[in-house]
């Protein structure tokens, strides 16, 4: 492996045919400016992260809870808070807008939120989130008018949105390369898991007096326990080289990276510090600048950015939100008593399969993932939309009056559409956007993920606002298939553009995007990667540096 300074190398596959039809890969060395083989160097030996990394990665995703719980906790909320604001019931317009405020603060923040993180570090960054969180869940807690919780909302969505941009970027920066996606969903699972918990809770209180305010009030605790152990928290390598402070950058590389001596942790080093300077600028404004340019004039970063800001749009506009913000809402339309407990299934079924996700994703494949679970979901939503149209269902005033005597057979099939649909969601399209990191070089990953988190909560703002409405104005059976339109057209998008990243290095995945999207070779060498990992994956990585 070499150690010049700010050079690592670069491994080009371009396949070709043998005259016996076996695939054969040539390979190319050539340096390319990134961190991130240093990484996979000095973790390479020892298999498991350390236990600072764990448990800097546990502390940051405590931004990701935060982002669930508060996202979570609005589906009972909304069922539960009755007449307590303004004296009457909210209408549906209401409620779109009190849960599109959080996705609105959201949007707002994950935009600057990379770049304030440039310029004022990425732990003050998530400190003055926690500060945010705890503001909004007291104005929500007192409020009385729907617009006073509609105001709370709002600023807590300022701190959801910046958690869900800078706790990945810190994760992501903090852990070595090989360790890097699976910690990101470790994250994914925090948001769902908050999501649960908030949903729990919610059921729970339903029939509480004022309940609904004890649930709001309760999302004030991860804020004050993240805010307080931050401060004995170290700031990322990356931003601390930024900064000049190299000492501090040496002792937080050592602390995160397995058997790590001083000459590996000055390479690092050297390499973060021209991996920095690719981007020109003497201030983060014209370096942003500048990445903005960047990331679009590159083409393998372009199609990076195509298939991040896709994937991600693909999780939101194909409704799965819609669910999570309004399935006790659509629960009750639908005839069950006491629905915040059945939409307590939504929750569940989405963290327990994020986290199967998390064990089988890399021996499935990226790709597989999202074309299998893409397909479940349009099955599942046809299947949604069909038993939505057995149900007499008609509004009045805003409300939904369904011609039912509590559940019937019809009510049962949607909930099992509705399981199979956040099953297979989870799986893939509810996880592997999160990983968008991992398609940029790191001198355009700040600026390429700041892009792809805005998409994220540009979707969310518009499920959350639209989709009582579409209830109502296109019936919930025109809803549910007009989503599975959607994810048919998520699903060519995929086949046509997502080539299979798992196990591949960055430059591996910027050589891939660099002359279209190559799904072909992507397959061909993800498939040698895996058949070479199973033979002996130590020997593959030393086989590549006796190379050099
Ligand atoms: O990855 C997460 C997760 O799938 C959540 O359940 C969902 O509510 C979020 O919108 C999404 O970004």
């Amino acid at each position: 492996m070499s150690k010049e300074s700010g050079k690592v190398l670069q491994v080009n596959y371009s396949d070709s045919e043998t005259s016996n039809g076996e695939d054969q890969y040539v390979h190319k060395i050539k340096p390319v400016e990134d961190e991130d083989d240093t990484s996979m160097m000095m973790s390479f030996d020892n298999h498991k992260p350390t236990i600072t990394i764990i448990i800097l990665t546990v502390m940051a995703s405590f931004s990701g809870f935060m982002f669930g719980f508060d996202t979570g906790y609005i589906s009972s909320a909304l069922v539960s808070i009755g007449t307590d604001l303004d004296n009457k019931v909210l209408t549906y317009g209401e409620k779109e807008l009190i849960t599109s405020a959080t996705s609105l603060g959201a949007l707002l923040s994950a935009i600057s939120a990379g770049l304030l993180a440039d310029i004022i570090g990425r732990k003050p960054v998530i400190m003055g989130s926690n500060l945010l969180f705890v503001v909004g869940s007291v104005i929500q807690c007192a409020a009385n008018t729907v617009w006073t919780m509609i105001g709370g909302r709002f600023v807590m969505g300022f701190g959801v949105g910046i958690g869900s941009l800078i706790a990945p970027l810190y994760i992501g920066e903090m852990a070595p390369s090989r360790f890097r996606g699976r910690l990101v969903i470790i994250n994914v699972i925090a948001i769902t898991g908050g999501q649960l918990v908030a949903y729990a809770i919610g059921a729970g209180l339903t029939h509480v007096h004022n309940g609904w305010r004890i649930l709001v009030g309760l999302s004030i605790i991860p804020p004050v326990i993240q805010l307080f152990v931050f401060f004995f928290l170290p700031e990322t390598p990356r931003f601390l080289i930024m900064t000049n402070k190299l000492e501090k950058a040496a002792k937080v590389i050592g602390k995160t990276h397995n058997e790590s001596d001083e000459e590996l942790i000055q390479t690092k080093i050297l390499e973060i510090q021209s991996a920095n300077a690719i981007i020109p600028g003497s201030n983060p404004f014209q370096k942003t600048w500048n990445a903005i340019k960047e990331i679009h004039r590159v083409p393998s970063n372009f199609r990076a950015l195509v298939i991040g800001c896709g994937l991600q749009g693909i999780q939101q506009f194909t409704g799965f939100n819609s669910l999570m913000y309004f399935s006790a809402t659509v629960f009750e339309t639908i005839g069950f008593k006491n629905s915040t407990a059945v939409s307590l299934i939504v929750a569940g079924t989405n963290f327990i399969f994020t986290s199967i996700a998390f064990f089988v994703i890399d021996r499935v494949g990226r790709r597989r993932i999202l074309l299998i679970g893409v397909t479940g979901m349009i099955l599942s939503l046809v299947m949604c939309a069909v038993a939505f149209h057995f149900l007499d269902i008609h509004f009045s005033g805003h409300n939904a009056i369904v011609e039912t005597n509590g559940i019937s057979g019809t009510g049962v099939a949607i909930i099992v559409g509705m399981i199979l649909y956040v099953a297979s969601y989870a799986l893939g399209i509810g996880n592997v956007p999160w990983q968008q990191s991992e398609l940029f070089p790191q001198s355009v990953r700040g600026v390429g993920s700041a892009y792809c988190t805005a998409v994220n909560w540009s979707g969310s703002l518009v499920i959350a606002s639209t989709f009582l409405t579409m209830l109502e104005n296109i019936t919930p059976t025109g809803t549910f298939s007009f989503f599975a339109g959607l994810s048919f057209v998520s699903l060519i998008f995929v086949f046509f553009c997502y080539p299979e990243l798992s196990g591949l290095k960055l430059e591996e995945t910027q050589e891939i995007l660099t002359g279209g999207f190559n799904i072909k070779a992507s397959l061909k060498l993800a498939k040698q990667r895996r058949n070479k990992q199973l033979e002996d994956p130590d020997k593959i990585v030393h086989k590549v540096v006796d190379q050099v």
